[in-house]
């Protein structure tokens, strides 16, 4: 069974993708948040409501020694609303680390890169992930994939600085993106849409985007500018020295990097699958 199933009802194709939300939003708090941790990330999007759920159903014996780390506006709506203690990411003491952090993704690879920014978040986003021991992605089925791009085909977020949104549009179609664009903010606001942090938000649609196994396997050329065809790594390597790129919705790296400072791949992926499962997708070596 699928969304896609024309068979089902619209209604009931939503309610199957809630579901599945909410049941890998538990699974993965019940797997990933210590009873002895104090500071938690808490990520972005319609997902992420129900790991602040998971969190607050803990109660107050379990939370109430910990603190919340937001990645904009919404999250800090949602950890105030549940009655959790905020904190903010400037605040944390130098050399420290939150011991996790959950958010969603609008799409997993089979290496456990993210394209992330749907929902015009992601820069916060990428910082507090960057910030913890270990970063935990929670999503439903849609957003498995072999490749980034294979099913989200509305391009790679990319945050800009809006002076700056011609030059790197002209950069992106150099590069081979087909037709980026600045994202609209409407129905919402006219215009474009504005970032928590005061940016744009660009969508730059690539072919999908190759593994670096691929290319050694394949031969394919690690960014490939002739043809198009991209490795996650070489093209996010090269889109975030664009000028005028705040950050990108790329959350990438060598695999096994994980854990390490810095790092911006989940440790573990939880998809909340339409047959009311979890399945559970974890760094390799880890
Ligand atoms: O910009 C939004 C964030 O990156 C979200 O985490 C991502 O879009 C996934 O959102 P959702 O859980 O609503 O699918």
């Amino acid at each position: 069974m699928s969304t896609s199933d024309s068979a089902i009802p619209v209604e009931e194709q939503a309610k199957l993708v809630e579901a599945s939300k909410r049941l890998a939003a538990f699974q993965a708090v019940k797997e990933h948040l210590d009873p002895s941790y104090t500071r938690v990330g808490i990520g972005s999007g319609s997902t992420v409501v129900y790991v602040v759920d998971a969190i607050a159903a803990l109660g107050p014996g379990v939370t109430a020694g910990m603190s919340f780390y937001p990645t904009g506006a919404q999250s800090e709506e949602l950890i105030e609303a549940a009655g959790l203690r905020l904190q903010y990411i400037s605040k944390l003491p130098a050399g420290a680390q939150l011991d996790v952090a959950f958010d969603g993704a609008d799409e997993v690879d089979d290496d456990l890169n993210l394209i992330k920014g749907g929902g015009a978040c992601l820069w916060q986003e990428k910082i507090v992930a960057a910030s913890a021991n270990k970063f935990v992605c929670v999503a439903d089925f849609r957003k498995l994939s072999p490749r980034l791009g294979t099913s989200w085909k509305k391009g790679i977020p990319i945050e800009v600085l809006p002076m700056a949104a011609p030059r790197v549009l002209d950069e992106l179609k150099r590069m081979g993106s087909h037709n980026p664009r600045v994202r609209p903010g409407l129905p919402g606001k006219a215009g474009a849409i504005v970032t928590d942090n005061g940016m744009w938000i660009i969508d730059a649609p690539f072919t999908p985007l190759h593994l670096p196994k691929d290319s050694a396997e394949s031969g394919i050329r690690a960014g490939n500018e002739d043809n198009g065809v991209w490795t996650v790594d070489a093209l996010a390597d090269r889109l975030i020295k664009i000028p005028g790129v705040a950050e990108i919705g790329l959350f990438y790296g060598s695999n096994g990097l994980q854990v390490a400072s810095g790092a911006q791949k989940p440790v573990a992926a939880y998809f909340g699958m339409a047959d009311g499962t979890v399945k559970v997708k974890t760094a390799a070596g880890l």
